[in-house]
């Protein structure tokens, strides 16, 4: 596997090197995006959406990582969504993937220097919450840093303030004000029984939790559990972009041990390919639950 990281300093993108990419994409696309999507693992259709889509792999940008996970194909979608200029990116970048978080938010952002005010992050994740099912959607209402609390994140280093102040508050991470907006569409669209709102959590990674793992996110208040978004709120929120998330409940984690078969497989555990499957089986109505919310962020102005 080839990684093309930046050849900048310990990795990290600077401001001048995301101006440069900047730049290079502005050649590229039409109008400037006002709203950003992070599609995410099985969610890339969510980019199906967009009208007059001009697509640029992450491969042919200069300097800039490539997607190595199954279910993130790499690359950009500029366009409209209903009307409004999108930047999707259809597929991101994990911990996991040996990325450090820097570079897994980097893109968050370029995102702003193209012009984005607003990022709509989606993600792939296990239900800790007993009332959640498999293809229920998690909003957000907060998330619990636990990669944060260990000293990891997506700022730390020196601090260019170009990119936003050195200390910032998280305390509204996830608009008010657009959650407000999603619980009507919830409404419109009759999806009360499978939506709720709680609180996500970013784990590391590639391998997914354990039983003691799991018990202890659910002690913690944890809702859903998967491996990205929250470095990308928290650059987001650094350089003034309102957020909006949301977990698509691809499977349940358990909290009991499982009984091992014959084929050492086990009754509870959880693989990629059932997370994928529910990202596919769910497609055509998280993309019309995305394309109203993108219209309801842009009457916002
Ligand atoms: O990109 P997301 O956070 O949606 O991806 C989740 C976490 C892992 O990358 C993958 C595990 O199946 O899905
Ligand atoms: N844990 C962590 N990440 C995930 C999961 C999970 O159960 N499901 C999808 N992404």
């Amino acid at each position: 596997m080839c990684f093309k990281m930046c050849s900048c300093n310990n990795n990290i993108y600077t401001y001048e090197k995301l101006s440069e990419i900047k730049d290079f994409l502005k050649e590229k696309i039409k109008n400037e995006p006002k709203i950003g999507i992070i599609c995410g693992s099985g969610l890339g259709s969510l980019g199906n959406a967009i009208a007059d889509a001009v697509s640029i792999d992450y491969a042919d940008i200069p300097d800039f990582p490539v997607s190595t996970v199954e279910g993130h194909v790499g690359r950009f979608i500029f366009g409209h969504i209903r009307g409004t200029a999108v930047a999707c990116m259809q597929g991101r970048f994990h911990y996991y993937e040996g990325y450090p978080l820097s570079i897994c938010a980097m893109p968050v952002r370029l995102m702003k220097l193209l012009g984005v005010s607003y990022l709509i992050a989606s993600n792939a994740a296990g239900g800790l919450n007993p009332k959640y099912k498999v293809g229920d959607i998690m909003l957000q209402k907060d998330h619990f840093n636990i990669m944060g609390l260990a000293g990891l994140g997506p700022h730390i280093g020196p601090n260019d303030s170009r990119f936003g102040p050195r200390f910032f508050p998280m305390t509204n991470a996830y608009d008010e004000s657009i959650l407000n907006k999603v619980r009507q569409i919830v409404k419109d669209l009759k999806m009360e029984n499978k939506v709720h709102e709680g609180v996500y959590t970013c784990v590391g990674g590639p391998n997914y939790e354990t039983v003691a793992d799991v018990r202890a996110l659910i002690s913690l208040g944890v809702d859903s559990v998967g491996m990205s978004t929250v470095h990308e709120v928290i650059a987001a929120r650094q350089c003034g972009i309102r957020c909006f998330a949301f977990s698509l409940i691809t499977n349940i984690c358990s909290t009991e041990y499982g009984t091992t078969t014959e084929d050492h497989s086990c009754s509870t555990e959880v693989h990629s390919e059932e997370v994928l499957k529910v990202g596919k089986d769910m497609e055509d109505e998280l993309r019309i639950f995305v394309e109203e919310i993108v219209e309801a962020i842009s009457q916002d102005t």
